[in-house]
């Protein structure tokens, strides 16, 4: 029998050729495979690296949760997978910000401004997917590589309520250099059983350099306060922004009756006795108000010179001129200049041209700037008298009048 001719012999050389393409295509898809694998576990890990940011205050938990431990933060991991990393922990930089642990108790007022507002959010329509390190809010890169500590407030906005705390705050933020709460802590009135430590937890890590500042006005008046700040630390600084005691008043009302539309009159509160006139002093809203008295408290523990007293009125009239001291009084550089503000018609007030974190201009909330009732003409020139014995002792302890009784 003859031997397979070449037609017989084909199959014989075929047959390694064949293998060695499908071996070549099985290579491929390994390494294909392989690749999908490995772009899949990054894409997974990527999502978990965002730990530090999103943890809520004192969330040491969360850094524990199983599988997590090793990627929460550190340059390390950075290093690893550099662009992802980065690029996600920048896109949960704005959910971070919502979740911002709230203060252990803090009222209605403070919450709506916790709310982020639309345009501050991630998610389609804001600003966090597109946010680039330049929008993000100052200590963001200390956040990144999870660096920076959190240290006790060096400086604390006092009081006094309805003083115009909040945008003293938030005009603050705006300075590279000071990182703060953004809801009140209520720590050294509230909540000072709780020790240092949980107070400390609540802050954000900050830099060397960075300033850590609180705001919570009713510290201005709780007796306790100033022995408490100044066992923290005798060096705290101390802001407290001060408004016409009067206006303040029916600002105090104002907020008490958009909670309770059901409480008596401004004019029946305001007096213990309307015909003989007295004044009911036992009104918190009344009472908050005799600035002089508070601040004899404090001086008994921090000296003038380690108190700023800004003027509410001002702070709406010309908010950088009040920041320019500020930022003064707190070693800042003067970087928060008119440049930041606008005026907006609409809500009658100064606002941001960008806030903290974002590129958009910011208004305060609705609960800030409300329009008050009218008061009866001869109750608010009663209220007057009253106060200007006790605002003249304020304008000369603090070497400063604010102009109320003029
Ligand atoms: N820029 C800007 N935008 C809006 N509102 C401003 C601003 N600057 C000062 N104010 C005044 O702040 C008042 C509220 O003060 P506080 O933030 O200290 O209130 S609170 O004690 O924290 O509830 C608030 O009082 P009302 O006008 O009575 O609502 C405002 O008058």
């Amino acid at each position: 029998m003859a031997p397979p001719g070449p037609a017989g012999a084909h199959p014989t050389s075929a047959e390694p050729l064949s293998r060695s393409i499908f071996r070549k295509f099985l290579l491929m898809l390994c390494s294909l495979l392989t690749s999908l694998y490995v772009f899949y576990c990054l894409a997974e890990r990527c999502q978990t690296l965002a730990g530090p940011l999103v943890r809520p205050s004192g969330g040491g938990d969360e850094a524990g949760a199983p599988g997590r431990g090793a990627l929460i933060g550190g340059p390390r991991e950075l290093a690893v997978w550099p662009a992802a990393a980065h690029r996600k922990r920048l896109l949960q930089l704005q959910p971070w910000r919502r979740l911002r642990p709230p203060a252990p108790r803090h009222d209605g007022e403070e919450a709506a401004w916790e709310e982020e507002p639309p345009g501050l959010a991630g998610g389609p329509g804001g600003s966090g997917a597109g946010s680039s390190v330049a929008e993000a809010p100052p200590g963001t890169l200390a956040l990144l590589l999870d660096e920076g500590s959190k240290q006790l407030p060096q400086a604390i906005i006092i009081g006094v309520k309805k003083g115009g705390t909040r945008a003293l705050l938030e005009f603050l933020r705006v300075h590279p250099d000071v990182r703060a709460v953004g809801a009140e802590p209520h720590f050294f009135d509230r909540s000072y059983h709780k020790g240092l430590a949980w107070y400390r937890d609540l802050m954000p890590r900050t830099l060397e350099g960075q300033i850590t500042m609180e705001k919570t006005p009713s510290y201005f008046v709780t007796r306790e306060a100033p022995a408490r700040i100044s066992a923290m630390s005798k060096d705290t600084k101390l802001i407290v922004v001060v408004r016409d005691p009067v206006t303040r008043a029916i600002s105090d009302y104002t907020q008490t009756l958009s909670k309770r539309p059901d409480i008596p009159t401004f004019e029946s509160l305001t007096f213990k006795n309307r015909t003989t006139g007295l004044i009911d002093t036992s009104w918190s809203a009344i009472q908050i108000g005799i600035y002089a008295k508070h601040l004899e408290h404090w001086l008994r523990h921090f000296p003038i010179s380690q108190m700023l007293f800004v003027s509410g009125e001002r702070l709406i009239s010309d908010p950088a001129g009040e920041l320019g001291r500020v930022q003064d009084f707190l070693g800042l550089k003067r970087i928060i200049t008119d440049k930041h503000f606008y005026f907006n018609k609409t809500k009658g007030f100064p606002c941001l041209k960008k806030a903290e974190g974002s590129s958009k201009p910011h208004c305060l909330g609705k609960t800030k700037g409300r329009t008050h009732p009218e008061i009866d003409r001869e109750v608010v020139r009663r209220l007057r008298e009253f106060y200007r014995p006790f605002n003249l002792k304020f304008y000369q302890m603090t070497g400063q009048d604010f102009g109320w009784d003029g």
